[in-house]
C-alpha cells in the first residue's frame, strides 16, 4: 500500500501554477494585496493541476494518538496515562481541538495508533493500533522498520477513508505525552541541527528538565546512528523507526494519502512538522500538497517549516498541538481559495487596470 501510494503523487502541475498566477493578476485588486493568500491559493492550484483549485471543504481533522518509551527518561512533567484521558476528552467533545473544529465547521476523527491502553469503541474513534506505545528511542530504535510502515499505512487508510466520505482537505492532529521529544528528534535527524537548536519545552518544562530533554535527544541520535543519509527511502524508514512515535509515521502516511488523492493536506504544529520531513523523504512531491497551517513557539518547527519551505499562515505563539493551529488557518485557505472563484476580473467588472 506504501508503494502504490508513492507511485501515485504527482508533484505540483507547472501550468496550473502559471494560470493561477496570471489569474491573480487580472482579478479587481492591486499586484500582491493578497500577500500569503495569494501563494496558498496558487499553491492549491499546482496541487490540484487546475485553476482555480477546488475549495477545500469540506475539511476533515485526524487527531492521531499513541505513547512514548521515551516518557521514562523524564522528559515531559505529565503523566503518560494523559493521552489517553484526552483521547476520551476528544471523543466527548470537551478539548481546545473540539472548540476550534466546531468553530470552523470540521468533523473530528480520533486514531488509536499506539495509545497504551485499550479504548472502548465509539463512532468518532479509529482503531488502527499498533503497539502499546513505542520502546524508548534514547536506548535504541523507538520502532521496528515494519511497525513504522505499518503506521505510516494506517495514516494512509485514514486519509483515504476521509476522502472518500467526502472530504477535500485533511487537517492533521496530534496527542502523546512526550511526542515533541521524538519531534525534536526526528527533527534534528533529518535537518542535521543539533538538538539544542530544535528541543524545546513542549508542554512547558523547567530548565533543568529541559536540559535532560536535550541530552535524551543528543543520545537518541547517537544510539541509532543518525542522522543517517535520508536521501534513500530505506533510511528514511530507519531514521522515523529509530525516533519517531507511531503518530509520526501515522501523520507521514495521511500526508502521503492526501497527496495521493489530490487533497490538500493542511499541516499543524511541530508533530506534523517532524512527520512532513520524514513524508518528503520518501517523496518530496507529498509537499507541494501541504500547506503549513501555523507556526507553533516550540524551535524545532520553525527548523523544520524553514527545511521544508513552507511558510505558515498563523503565528500566535500557540504550543498545543491536537491540530489546533491549523483548524484556524482552514477558513484563510477556504477564504484564499473563493477569491480566485468569485472576485471579478478588471475587465469583466469594468475597472480600469492600472492608474493613468
Ligand atoms: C492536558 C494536555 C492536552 C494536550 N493536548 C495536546 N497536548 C500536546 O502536548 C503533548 C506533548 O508535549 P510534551 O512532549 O511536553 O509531553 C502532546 O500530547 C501534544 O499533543 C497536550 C498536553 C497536555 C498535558
Ligand atoms: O507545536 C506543537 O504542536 C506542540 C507544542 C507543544 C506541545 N504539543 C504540541
Amino acid at each position: 500500500m506504501l508503494a502504490e501510494t508513492l507511485a501515485a503523487i504527482r508533484a505540483a502541475d507547472p501550468a496550473a501554477i502559471a494560470e493561477a498566477r496570471a489569474l491573480q493578476d487580472r482579478l479587481t485588486k492591486p499586484r500582491g494585496s493578497l500577500g500569503a493568500l495569494e501563494d496558498v491559493a496558487v499553491r492549491l492550484a499546482g496541487a490540484a493541476g487546475a485553476c482555480p483549485p477546488p475549495l477545500p471543504a469540506p475539511a476533515a481533522l485526524a487527531i492521531f494518538a499513541a505513547d512514548h518509551g521515551v516518557h521514562a527518561a523524564g522528559v515531559t512533567p505529565w503523566p503518560q496515562e494523559v493521552t489517553v484521558q484526552m483521547v476520551a476528552n476528544f471523543l466527548a467533545g470537551g478539548a481546545v481541538a473540539n472548540a476550534f473544529a466546531a468553530q470552523a465547521g470540521v468533523p473530528v476523527t480520533v486514531v488509536d495508533v499506539g495509545v497504551a491502553a485499550d479504548l472502548p469503541d465509539a463512532p468518532a474513534l479509529v482503531k488502527h493500533k499498533i503497539a502499546y506505545g513505542t520502546a524508548d528511542l534514547s536506548r535504541g530504535p523507538a520502532m521496528t522498520v515494519d511497525q513504522a510502515v505499518r503506521a505510516l499505512e494506517a495514516g494512509i487508510t485514514v486519509a483515504r477513508d476521509l476522502v472518500a466520505g467526502g472530504a477535500r482537505c485533511l487537517i492533521t492532529g496530534d496527542m502523546g505525552i512526550a511526542n515533541t521529544t521524538a519531534s525534536a528528534a526526528l527533527i534534528s535527524a533529518f535537518t542535521g541541527a543539533d538538538p539544542a537548536e530544535v528541543t524545546g519545552r513542549g508542554t512547558g518544562i523547567d530548565d533543568e528538565t529541559h536540559g535532560r530533554k536535550i541530552s535524551v535527544v543528543r543520545e537518541a541520535l547517537r544510539v541509532n546512528g543518525l542522522p543517517a543519509d535520508t536521501s534513500s527511502a530505506s533510511e528514511a524508514l530507519r531514521t522515523l523507526a529509530a525516533v519517531g512515535g507511531f503518530e509520526h509515521a501515522a501523520i507521514a502516511g495521511f500526508i502521503l494519502g492526501g497527496a495521493a488523492a489530490r487533497v490538500p493536506v493542511l499541516l499543524d504544529g511541530v508533530i506534523a512538522g517532524a512527520a512532513a520531513l520524514a513524508a518528503a523523504a520518501l517523496d518530496p512531491a507529498a509537499l507541494d500538497h501541504c500547506v503549513a497551517g501555523h507556526r507553533s513557539a516550540e524551535p524545532g518547527h520553525a527548523a523544520a517549516l524553514d527545511r521544508l519551505g513552507l511558510r505558515p499562515l498563523v503565528d500566535l505563539g500557540l504550543r498545543l498541538g491536537e491540530g489546533t493551529g491549523a483548524l484556524l488557518a482552514h477558513p484563510m485557505v477556504c477564504a484564499a481559495v473563493r477569491v480566485m472563484h468569485e472576485v471579478a476580473t478588471f475587465d469583466s467588472a469594468g475597472v480600469t487596470e492600472k492608474p493613468v
